[in-house]
């Protein structure tokens, strides 16, 4: 079948799009389309002018015998403040507030929409940095780890807060759980990570810090590099907090369970975006 460049650039645009940060070959497309190299190239170049105008992402090729060319998720502050700024909306409805100064977010983990625009704002933030994986705590942080892992072609490491046996050799420490303010402990496979590994830590909620405090802890057991750490609502003025160094989407603070109120506003992520730093953590 003979494709028009219309008919190319569709399918091309939906393939890399689906494979974000994966190398496709050029001869992948010349197979597709039986079409010459400088053609599919100027293809390409199409794309990417196209995604880097609109804040979609960058288009990278690599010349060689193993070259290609790859999308990697980088939206613009534009639509990084969209994402915010409808994240803010959802979680300011008033009957989230639970006991301990929580808020009960586990609709918004279960938003496969939200996660998947979420996990491109993380992704972005930390786009061109080495990562091999994603790392979580069960149970709220895992449908955020798999929307940034799926953004940055690399695995999910789950922690669980219990030893199975279907997890095989595990390693585990003990942290003081936030929500329940006792020694808890976290459990982790040795075969999810290699030794070394560079990791990024994602959670759905950072109030005293134990847990993050907790995975920091477990990945230095696989010796394993913390990249980062971002979470998509920090607790405001926490005493104390055991650990400063993270990105967050929203910030809650004057949390009050008596007349069910509490204040929203941005987290972190916007101005990291901007310009890769983080405002100093409150
Ligand atoms: O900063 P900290 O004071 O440690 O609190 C933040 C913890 C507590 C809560 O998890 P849990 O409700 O303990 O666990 P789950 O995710 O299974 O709901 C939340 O998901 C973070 O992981």
């Amino acid at each position: 079948m003979k494709f028009k460049r219309s008919e190319r650039l569709v399918f091309m645009t939906q393939h890399l799009t689906s494979h974000p940060n994966q190398l496709i070959p050029l001869t992948y497309f010349v197979d597709k389309f039986s079409q010459a190299k400088s053609s599919i190239s100027e293809d390409i170049k199409i794309v990417k002018d196209v995604f880097e105008t609109e804040g979609i992402g960058l288009v990278q090729t690599t010349a060689g015998a193993g070259g290609g060319v790859t999308f990697r998720p980088k939206i613009d502050h534009v639509r990084s403040a969209e994402i915010v700024a409808r994240f803010m909306e959802v979680l300011k409805t008033k009957d989230r507030l639970l006991p301990g100064g929580y808020l009960y977010m586990s609709d918004i983990m279960g938003d496969p929409h939200m996660m998947s625009d979420i996990g491109k704002l993380i992704a972005t933030m930390y786009e061109g940095a080495t990562i091999d994986a994603v790392v979580t705590v069960a149970t709220k942080g895992i449908s955020l780890a798999n929307a940034v892992a799926r953004e940055l072609n690399v695995s999910v490491a789950v922690i669980r807060k219990d030893n199975k046996v279907t997890e095989g050799s595990t390693v585990s420490v003990n942290y003081v759980s936030g929500s329940t303010r006792k020694i808890e402990t976290m459990v982790l496979s040795k075969r999810t990570l290699k030794e070394g590994a560079k990791v990024l830590v994602v959670d759905d909620f950072l109030r005293a810090g134990g847990s993050i405090t907790g995975v920091i802890n477990l990945m230095e057991e696989f010796s394993a590099q913390v990249v980062g750490v971002s979470v998509l609502v920090e607790a405001k003025q926490v005493e104390n907090r055991r650990f400063n160094d993270y990105t967050s989407l929203l910030k809650v603070s004057e949390i009050d369970e008596f007349n069910q109120s509490f204040v929203v506003e941005e987290g972190n992520c916007l101005e990291y975006i901007e310009n890769g730093t983080k405002e100093h953590q409150s």
